[in-house]
């Protein structure tokens, strides 16, 4: 380990990539850090689709996340190997490589990561997620023990990001491992995403949320119209986009209901997000194979992946 005092009086900054198969709480993690919703949550894998980029700013750092999408074995379709392709890009580049897995259970997609890892550079950091769970805690000690012998980490933590076990001392030592240089974003911004983009992803949660096990992500959200009028109400118009009939039917529900219970928890949390009263409109419309056709996919912005 570093020794921190000679760190003391320089503002360090620098980007951190959050790296880890489908659903070991990725997310979770990055918005308990920034005391704030970035990106979405569900219980199903593969909720994060964009790169979205989480600031934490305090008196002595500027931690930049690049929350990536999940690596997967099945590269079938179009959006799985896009979402590999993105994950790997956002290995390359950063300041320090944090490895996030779920202390419950191990998993091929895991290996799979962990084999892309041992070949990145820059400092390493091991997070053992979900130990809330273990009623034995000392069940992660073989779990670790089998991830490090196949990766050098600079630093390894169990812990909880749901509950928040861990987190001050893993983000202590991320700062340490970030390089000297100013902030570079002000210190109040959470995320260089623009406001369309957290509206698209809140509609997104609640639709995944909505949905159980039925649509898991063939859908996908544009944002038509979003917009201030004059007594500063927001209106906000989410275009719906789905592969097949039947799904726009579900969506839609008996009588409108799924749709309309959608919206209103949408609403609720765009509120707040906004800071503004928020007149939010939903559609949803049939786009045949959109997951497939990856040009029809670069239309809807899935490339902004550097
Ligand atoms: N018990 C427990 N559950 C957790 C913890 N962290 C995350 N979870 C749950 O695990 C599920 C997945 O969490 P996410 O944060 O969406 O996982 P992710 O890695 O970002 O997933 P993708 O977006 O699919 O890549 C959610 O239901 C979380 O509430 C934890 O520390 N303990």
């Amino acid at each position: 380990m570093t020794d921190k005092s000679e760190y003391k009086d320089s503002f360090r900054c620098g980007y951190v990539a959050v790296l880890g198969r489908p659903n070991v709480g990725k997310s979770t993690l990055m918005n308990h850090i920034l005391g704030q919703k970035v990106s979405i949550t569900s219980r199903k894998p593969q909720t994060t689709r964009h790169r979205v980029l989480g600031i934490y700013t305090d008196d002595d750092a500027q931690i930049l996340f690049v929350d990536t999408p999940g690596i997967h074995r099945k590269e079938a379709r179009s959006i799985n190997r896009y979402m590999n392709r993105a994950a790997s890009s956002s290995m390359a580049d950063v300041d320090v490589l944090l490895f996030v897995v779920d202390g419950t259970q191990w998993t091929d997609d895991d290996e799979l990561v962990l084999e892309k890892l041992s070949h990145a550079k820059g400092k390493k950091v091991l997070f053992v997620n979900k130990v809330d769970k273990l009623a034995d805690k000392e069940e992660v000690l073989p779990h670790i023990a089998h991830i490090t012998e196949q990766c050098d980490f600079d630093a390894v933590f169990p812990g909880s990001a749901l509950r928040g076990h861990n987190l001050d001392e893993l983000t202590k030592t991320l700062k340490q491992w970030l390089p000297e240089g100013d902030l570079f974003y002000p210190e109040d911004y959470i995320t260089d995403r623009s406001e369309r983009f957290m509206a698209a992803e809140l509609i997104r949660e609640k639709l995944m949320r909505s949905l159980g096990e039925e649509i898991p992500y063939s859908s996908t959200v544009e944002i038509e119209q979003f917009k201030f009028n004059d007594k500063g109400i927001l209106t906000i118009s989410g275009l719906i986009l789905v592969e097949r009939s039947g799904q726009k039917a579900i969506i839609i529900g008996k009588g409108g209901q799924r749709l309309k219970q959608i919206g209103r928890d949408a609403r609720i949390e765009m509120e707040e997000l906004f800071d503004s009263k928020v007149f939010l409109e939903l559609w949803v419309k049939v786009k045949d194979g959109w997951a497939d056709d990856e040009r029809a996919l670069k239309s809807l912005g899935y490339d902004d992946y550097r």
